[in-house]
């Protein structure tokens, strides 16, 4: 036996969700810290409930000793009326994939935002922000554009197949960010922005297993632009494949995803977690075991089998 103070349970509600690769990440890293840590999928499709369960679900896992947990499509922003705390980025954002329960309280936070921050850092160093046009403003487009305006672009348009939605999330943006200019543009207008973007950024499921092709022409991109997806599953999007044969700097969705369980463990542990070990582990999770990074020599000998290096996303 062992009571929520000495171990942690932990799940992810969200709906598809039974392949992610988050609660390997997490169980392999608890391990590597001797943490009694357990990660559960609760996946809405497959329990037959809908989204807006997500506070029923909060409740039962508070009763049943759960620790934490992650929130996903299609409960980010449905989950925030359960709340009785949230970080000040997650409510600015509007949106919280990691909910603690601490006292009986549910307290929200967004580690998407700090996250992708923290994959753009490693993943494309020295690039220019600059103007961006970003696909996709629902749940992880809400964090990313936050985390771009925050790494200081001065345009940012969003494009979504839902306007009303680009434009609402454009009008929160600007509002906090007078600095910057914030607009929702249409798909048609977004081919003039491409051509004048430092970057172009996919937030839209497009380019998923279930859900292939690109948000946009990709015969619009040039070498010069960088070029950022949010999809990790596969990695390897078309959108990203066409950017890398073309010689766009290029950060895949995989960045993003270790990025959020990196911040996410802390959270949950209060242990600072090995971010260079969890990205070889997802690379291992993904197929990619072999991404070129180099390990010091120092790693325990079953890491230096791998090529990598130390604190890349
Ligand atoms: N790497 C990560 O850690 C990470 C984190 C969160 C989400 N994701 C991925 O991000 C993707 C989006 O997830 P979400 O939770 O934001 O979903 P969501 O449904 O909240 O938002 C997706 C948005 O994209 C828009 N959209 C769909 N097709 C479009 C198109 N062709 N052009 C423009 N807009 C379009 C939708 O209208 C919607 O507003 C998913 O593939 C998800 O797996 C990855
Ligand atoms: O890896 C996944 O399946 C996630 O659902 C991705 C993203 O939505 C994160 O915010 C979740 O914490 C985990």
């Amino acid at each position: 036996m062992s009571t929520r103070n000495e171990s942690y349970l932990v799940g992810l509600i969200g709906d598809g969700i039974t392949q992610s690769l988050t609660p390997p990440m997490h169980e392999a890293e608890a391990d590597r810290h001797g943490l009694r840590y357990l990660y559960r999928p609760v996946d809405l499709g497959v329990i037959g409930r809908p989204g807006t369960s997500v506070g029923d679900l909060l409740r039962a896992g508070r009763d049943l000793g759960f620790n934490a947990f992650n929130i996903t499509h299609p409960c980010k922003q449905l989950v925030l009326e359960h709340l009785d705390e949230i970080d000040p980025r997650a409510e600015a954002i509007q949106a919280v994939n990691t909910v603690l329960i601490r006292e009986g309280k549910f307290i929200g936070y967004n580690t998407d935002c700090s996250g992708f921050t923290t994959g753009f850092g490693h993943g494309l160093p020295g690039v220019t922000v600059g103007s961006v046009v970003q696909f996709g403003s629902g749940g992880a487009g809400s964090a990313v554009a936050e985390a771009l305006l925050s790494l200081g672009a001065q345009r940012l348009c969003l494009v979504d197949v839902d306007v009303a939605r680009a434009a609402e999330r454009a009008s929160e943006l600007a509002a906090r960010y007078p600095d910057a200019v914030v607009e929702a543009v249409t798909a048609e207008r977004a081919t003039e922005h491409i051509a004048a973007a430092d970057g172009v950024v996919n937030a839209t499921p497009v380019g998923m297993h279930h859900h292939p092709g690109t948000p946009f022409d990709v015969g619009l991109l040039r070498p010069e632009h960088w070029v950022a997806d949010v999809i990790y599953l596969p990695l390897e999007t078309p959108l990203v494949r066409a950017a890398r044969a073309l010689g766009c700097s290029v950060l895949d969705g995989g960045h993003m995803a270790v990025g959020q369980a990196v911040d996410a463990f802390a959270l949950i542990t209060g242990v600072a977690p090995d971010s260079a070990r969890m990205r070889r582990h997802f690379l291992e999770l993904t197929g990619q075991g072999d991404d070129a990074v180099t390990v010091p020599a120092s790693a325990p000998e079953g890491e230096r089998n791998h090529e990598k290096q130390e604190g890349v996303l």
